[in-house]
Formats: C-alpha cells, sequence, structure tokens
C-alpha cells in the first residue's frame, strides 16, 4: 500500500479550535473506498497563497493508488478565482520547464469565469503563453460562433486575451456530426501524443494531459458524462459522443474517463449553493452513491485531484 496525501484548505472561521477537527475529520469521504484510517495534522498556512483567511489540514491515509487529492475552500468566488489563477500558472511553469509544453484541457460552464486573472497581471505577462496548447473536455455540436459553443465560451474569456497561439488550440470540428467529431478529435489527440505534445502514461498508453480544469454540474456530471448514461463505462475510446444529453444542447462530444483519469494533475471547480448538495454526496460521509456519480469516478490513476470550492458549494459538508 502507498501513501497518499489528502489536503484539506479551510476557511479559518471552521477552524477556530481544535475541537473542530475531529467533526471535520469524520465528515468527509476519501475518494478511495480502500483507505485505511484517516490520520489529520495541521500543517502551517499556505505561504504562497493569497488566501489569506485559509489554513491548511493534511491529511494521510494508507491506499492503492499514487494519487492525490486535496480540497480548497475559498472564502468567496473572487478569493477561489484567484487561488485558480495561481494554481494554473505554477503548473505551467512547472510543466513547461519539465516539457517544454502545457497542455490544457478546458471544460464549459461557469469555469471559464473563475479562470479571468489569468488574463490580468501578472500572470498576462509572466506565463509562458506560447508552449500552452489547449484541448476541451467537452463540446457541444454546434457552430464555433453559436451562444452554446464552449469553444465561442474559451475564446471570449479567455483565449482572446492571451497571446495563445492559434495553432495551439485544438478545437472540436464544428463541421462534423457528432460521432465524427469525437473521432476525429481523437485521432487529433494521438497525434499530439506521438509528437510529445501531450505525454502519454507510462502504463497505459493513454494521453496524459498536465491539467484539466473540469466544472461540475449539479447533478454530479463532469464533461459530458452524466449519472446513469452508459458513457460513464467506456473504456476503450479517448472521446465519444452524446446524442441525449440531459443538459441542453444534446448532442456532445465528450473525453472518457481512462482520458480524465490519465490526467496528471485535474481541477475540479464547484462554485455556489446549487452545487451544495452534491459536494456533499461526493465528499460527505452520508451514504455513499451506488453507483458512483460521474464526480466521484475522478479518480486518478497517478496524478493529483484538487478541489476548488467555495464556501456556498460546501455548505452542507
Ligand atoms: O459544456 C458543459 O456543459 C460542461 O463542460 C459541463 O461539464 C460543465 O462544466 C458543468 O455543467 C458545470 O457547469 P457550471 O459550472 O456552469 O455549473
Amino acid at each position: 500500500m502507498g501513501l497518499s496525501t489528502v489536503t484539506l484548505t479551510l476557511p479559518c472561521f471552521h477552524l477556530s479550535s481544535n475541537l473542530h477537527l475531529p467533526i471535520i475529520s469524520s465528515k468527509l469521504q476519501f475518494p478511495n473506498r480502500n483507505c485505511g484510517s484517516v490520520r489529520i495534522v495541521p500543517v502551517k498556512p499556505l505561504l504562497r497563497s493569497p488566501i489569506r483567511s485559509s489554513f491548511s489540514l493534511r491529511a494521510a491515509y494508507a491506499m492503492g493508488s499514487r494519487s492525490e487529492t486535496e480540497i480548497l475552500v475559498s472564502a468567496s468566488e473572487e478569493e477561489l478565482a484567484i487561488s485558480l489563477a495561481e494554481y494554473t500558472a505554477n503548473l505551467s511553469e512547472k510543466f513547461i520547464k519539465e516539457r517544454g509544453a502545457f497542455s490544457v484541457v478546458l471544460s464549459g460552464g461557469s469555469l471559464i469565469k473563475a479562470l479571468r486573472k489569468l488574463t490580468e497581471s501578472p500572470y498576462l505577462e509572466s506565463v509562458d503563453w506560447n508552449k500552452w496548447h489547449v484541448f476541451w473536455a467537452d463540446e457541444r455540436v454546434v457552430p464555433k460562433d453559436h451562444v452554446d459553443s464552449n469553444y465561442k465560451l474559451a475564446y471570449d474569456g479567455l483565449l482572446s486575451k492571451v497571446p495563445i497561439l492559434p495553432a495551439h488550440v485544438c478545437a472540436i470540428n464544428d463541421s462534423l456530426s457528432a460521432r465524427d467529431a469525437a473521432v476525429d478529435y481523437e485521432s487529433h489527440l494521438r497525434q499530439y501524443t506521438k509528437t510529445g505534445v501531450i505525454d502519454t502514461s507510462s502504463t497505459e498508453e493513454v494521453a496524459k494531459f498536465d491539467l484539466m480544469l473540469l466544472g461540475m454540474g449539479p447533478d454530479g456530471h463532469v464533461a459530458s458524462l452524466f449519472p446513469g448514461h452508459p458513457l460513464v463505462k467506456e473504456e476503450g475510446k479517448w472521446v465519444t459522443f452524446i446524442e441525449d444529453s440531459p443538459k441542453p444542447p444534446p448532442e456532445r462530444i465528450t473525453l472518457t474517463f481512462p482520458v480524465i483519469n490519465a490526467s496528471a494533475n485535474i481541477a475540479l471547480v464547484a462554485m455556489g449553493a446549487g452545487k451544495a448538495d452534491v459536494v456533499s454526496r461526493a465528499l460527505g460521509s452520508g451514504e455513499s452513491s451506488d453507483p458512483p456519480l460521474p464526480v466521484q469516478m475522478v479518480s486518478l490513476k497517478d496524478g493529483k485531484l484538487v478541489w476548488f470550492a467555495d464556501k456556498e458549494a460546501t455548505s452542507k459538508l
């Protein structure tokens, strides 16, 4: 059994007394059901974190995978955005130093707005944008200039505001059917793994993105993998399509769990009271969902998952 860590960062008002620690720990359900006993020890406040009101706890536990999970709870959406920008910029620097490129996967929804601080100083100047390669976790099958397009959302909110090279933006082909667009996107991803733009997981020959930025729906979906849908069980394809998405529009393409879970890093962003029930189901100590919600199936093989949540989203924990 290896030793993995879970770091919980919670606003200090949750941690005003040590008496609260056992309560917090007893309420948490750790992502790997096989984990051993949970040990929580206080660690010093985050040195570089702009979230000055936060403390950090480290829970170490034994389990079979080499993954790590961290839960950051911000006092506000503004603080979450600051923290997400710093985290993304730090990973960008690390991977560009290590491999000369940074492969980033975006989703739709509120995530793009949460990335807005990257378009401002100091990140606008300090990030090596030329080395970024941008992909999508999911896309709606609509033209790129359609109001529902995740490409348009990302372009308007992020890509048009930073000097990313247009040739490094790997959008989904909007002139194809859902089925063909999925095949086409997968073949592009496979090509990028051959040239080394995207890393490959050593164990399974699957694309290993440096950072995947995921939102989560109030029903626990991630990317376009919805609760109860057979696509959550896809094991072979890297990219697949859905024609009956419960969240409109119905036709989408999406990365599958084998690729999602091969990532080196995933940031899972959950904001607002509308996410409180699902955050509580995913991380709380209540009855575990059977089958698990898609968000509970995010389980990195050899990487680090960081939840970026705000106070409202964690209010039911
Ligand atoms: O295109 C999409 O619909 C998404 O990629 C989807 O997975 C989204 O990230 C979640 O639904 C969260 O969306 P919100 O953050 O807006 O709730």
